[in-house]
């Protein structure tokens, strides 16, 4: 399947506010699938861009999009996959090697990359918008029918990963969000009881 998105509502011109069930459908049924059972095939590189584009729709205080993207595909995503493994021995740490796998299965990874700034949105709210940047691509994709999952890991945390990966400054990693097809159905996970999470505020 591929996108056929609408085009993006002009600047200022009124957004049409309508139920959509088969989203609240999606919502209730959606479900990540395991990093190492993602295969081809993926998205095309058309469809990369939509999904992109649709992520980059999130809730966004001030407009700042305090959030990157960075693809990884192919021979150039195998090279990455090399380097944090070379990365891993070189410190004799196998456990963190084996951990590649979520990276080196699937056909496709997109890095979000928070990139907060001083600002008067405080980073807590840039780094917010850059989970919301995740968990909509991560959506999209599923939506679109791919597997797809949101890993974080060593690599995500890890300085010289992070130089490899080649993040700036004061950029983190708010997510590799992995996406291929599931050779196997994702098993629902149990699901936290929402209403002994929810109290109504009393005066
Ligand atoms: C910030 C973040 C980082 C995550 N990192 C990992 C990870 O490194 N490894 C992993 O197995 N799952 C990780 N997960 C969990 C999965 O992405 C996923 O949320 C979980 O399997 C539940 O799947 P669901 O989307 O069906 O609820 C992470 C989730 C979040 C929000």
């Amino acid at each position: 399947m591929s996108i056929a998105l609408p085009d993006a509502p002009s600047f200022g011109a009124p957004v049409d506010q309508h139920p959509c069930p088969e989203l609240l459908s999606f919502l209730a049924t959606r479900r990540s699938a395991s990093a190492v059972t993602l295969a081809e095939p993926a998205p095309s590189d058309e469809d990369v861009t939509a999904l992109i584009r649709l992520a980059a729709r999130a809730p966004d205080h001030g407009k700042l999009a305090p959030w990157r993207f960075i693809v990884l595909r192919g021979d150039d995503k195998a090279a990455f996959a090399a380097r944090l493994e070379d990365l891993a021995k070189s410190r004799g740490d196998a456990r963190a090697a084996a951990k590649l796998a979520k990276l080196k299965l699937p056909p496709l990874g997109i890095a979000v990359v928070s990139a907060s700034r001083p600002h008067d949105v405080p980073e807590w709210e840039q780094v917010l918008s850059a989970g919301a940047v995740c968990t909509g691509l991560l959506y999209a994709a599923q939506a679109l029918g791919y597997g797809a999952n949101w890993i974080t890991d060593w690599y995500a945390y890890d300085d010289d990963a992070k130089a490899i990966l080649g993040l700036k400054a004061g950029e983190n990693v708010a997510g590799f969000i992995f996406i291929g097809t599931a050779k196997e159905p994702p098993m629902e996970r149990e699901r936290p009881d929402s209403q002994a999470l929810t109290t109504v505020w009393k005066p």
